[in-house]
């Protein structure tokens, strides 16, 4: 059998399969993000640690002696500083952490031809800025440490003794250089950050370390097994699911994601959406990155006090288009399209007569208008009227699938695979040993577009983003 280990960013969650690829096991274990200053996201490794054990021991049962190689897939761009051993020097910087605005003028700064070697936005929460911010604030774990590390690559550290990433999750630090498929030498020069820091690069689908016997004593593993070096969570999931050149999928977790598989490396032009490796090699993914969704809709349904049971069905009873009101989820800031750092989430046009579920459906219809301009901003890369496949933890609902189809324009479909990254990580781990799984790749529909209602409540979200962008 094999495991995977999606370190995702609320939660860790753990999937056994079989070599005929059944689910034999699954379980979740979840953590909190901190924010000890307004603009930070951070979480303490040592939490991750004890949700793999847990989530393993649930996952794994009885089986524990069947398991032949474990694989890995993480939450993207963030940055562990460790020592040789994996002891975390500081708590992680997460994917949605804004601290490091300042340190992007370095990275504006560099020469235009080693800019366009990272293919990418430069935005903050990737692990370049975040090392900058690092150096200049926090010397001394910066100096001291031996790594700097991707979360799944610190978890493989932990469990291995072994440091390395992959391409998939290197290529998301803004420190690779996407055209010569390494780290990104000369810019990291340019920076003056230290090069050492960053591991060797190794296959995704290759054997990276073994289980140390501490860390198969933590996991309830057998010492010994074949560790993968598995990918970037976006990536797992688009080989977890099957997904083909060409097709799309659409990720709703603590953020969402829009990705198109892609067997060439086209950057986009205008450098608003992000072009990453993908797990298999010579393959890439354009990808737009919101990063608000489960997050902010998480946040509102808290501060409502409702269950997600409660959420869903109050918001039912609001009218499409809340009266007027209008909900821009950017609590942590927007990446695609905005590249802003500065935005902020706001509940625009409230009225007396408005209720819990007027503020909760604005906040789903919102988060969905958000990945409307996501989708929008992938433009060409996208096949036109391709349907969206469906993953993640925060894609389960109807009333919000519905909603999604409706303002994507969309059709909406489901693969058999709801954990598409663990299951991603669980096929790299059979490819690292020799036991290639076939994919299943059918598709079942979810929805279909059925109402243009959203369209002027669209046009609205996109109008307050933009008069409101210079107060941010
Ligand atoms: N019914 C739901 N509707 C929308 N979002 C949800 C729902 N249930 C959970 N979520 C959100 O989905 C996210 C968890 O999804 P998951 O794919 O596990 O994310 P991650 O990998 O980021 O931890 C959380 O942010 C959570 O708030
Ligand atoms: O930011 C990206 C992709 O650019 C995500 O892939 C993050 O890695 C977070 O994923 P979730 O934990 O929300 O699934």
């Amino acid at each position: 059998m094999l495991l995977g280990l999606d370190l995702g960013t609320g939660s860790l969650k753990a999937l056994l399969l079989d070599f005929d690829g059944q689910v034999r096991g699954e379980a979740s274990r979840p953590y909190p993000v901190t924010a000890p200053h307004p603009g930070w996201a951070e979480s303490d490794p040592e939490d991750w640690w004890r949700a793999a054990a847990e989530a393993t021991r649930a996952a794994v049962g009885p089986l524990a002696s069947q398991v032949v190689a474990v694989g890995l897939s993480g939450q993207m761009h963030g940055v562990v500083l460790s020592d040789s051993a994996g002891q975390p020097l500081r708590p992680a910087i997460l994917w949605a952490d804004s601290r490091s605005v300042q340190e992007l003028g370095a990275l504006k700064a560099l020469p235009a031809s080693l800019r366009h070697r990272l293919a990418n936005p430069l935005v903050v929460g990737m692990a370049a800025p975040s090392l900058l911010w690092l150096e200049r604030h926090e010397p001394r774990p910066y100096t001291e440490a031996r790594w700097a590390l991707q979360p799944k690559d610190w978890l493989r550290l932990r469990l291995t003794g072994q440091a390395a990433s992959d391409p998939s999750d290197a290529s998301g630090t803004l420190l690779y250089d996407l055209l010569a498929d390494t780290w990104a030498w000369e810019a990291l020069e340019r920076l003056g950050l230290r090069a050492e820091l960053l591991p060797p690069i190794l296959p995704s689908g290759a054997v990276a370390g073994h289980l140390t016997r501490a860390a198969a004593h933590w996991l309830g593993l057998p010492e010994g097994l074949p560790v993968a070096t598995g990918a970037a969570d976006t990536a797992a999931a688009l080989l977890g699911s099957g997904l083909a050149v060409g097709q799309v999928q659409l990720t709703v977790g603590s953020g969402a994601q829009i990705a198109v598989l892609l067997d060439t490396l086209q950057i986009d032009p205008t450098l608003r959406t992000h072009r990453y490796r993908a797990a298999r090699p010579q393959q890439w993914y354009a990808l737009a990155a919101m990063q608000n969704a489960g997050l902010a809709l998480e946040w509102v349904r808290n501060l409502l006090h409702l269950s997600w049971e409660q959420a869903y069905q109050e918001a039912q009873q609001a009218p499409a288009g809340c009266d007027g009101l209008c909900f821009l989820p950017y609590l942590t800031g927007e990446r695609t399209p905005h590249l802003n750092p500065l935005a902020r989430g706001v509940w625009a046009g409230l009225r007396l007569h408005h209720q819990r579920g007027h503020l909760m459906r604005a906040a789903l219809e919102g988060v969905a208008y958000s990945l409307r301009e996501g989708l929008e901003a992938l433009g060409t890369a996208i096949p036109p009227q391709a349907p969206l496949r469906l993953s993640g933890g925060g894609s389960q609902e109807p009333f919000w699938q519905q909603m999604l189809s409706d303002v994507l324009g969309r059709p909406l479909v489901s693969t058999p695979t709801p954990s598409a990254s663990a299951r991603g990580a669980a096929l790299l781990a059979g490819m690292a040993v020799g036991i290639p799984l076939e994919v299943a790749r059918s598709e079942t529909p979810v929805s279909e577009p059925q109402n243009p209602i959203y369209e002027e409540g669209y046009q609205r979200y996109k109008q307050l983003y933009r008069q409101l962008s210079s107060w941010f």
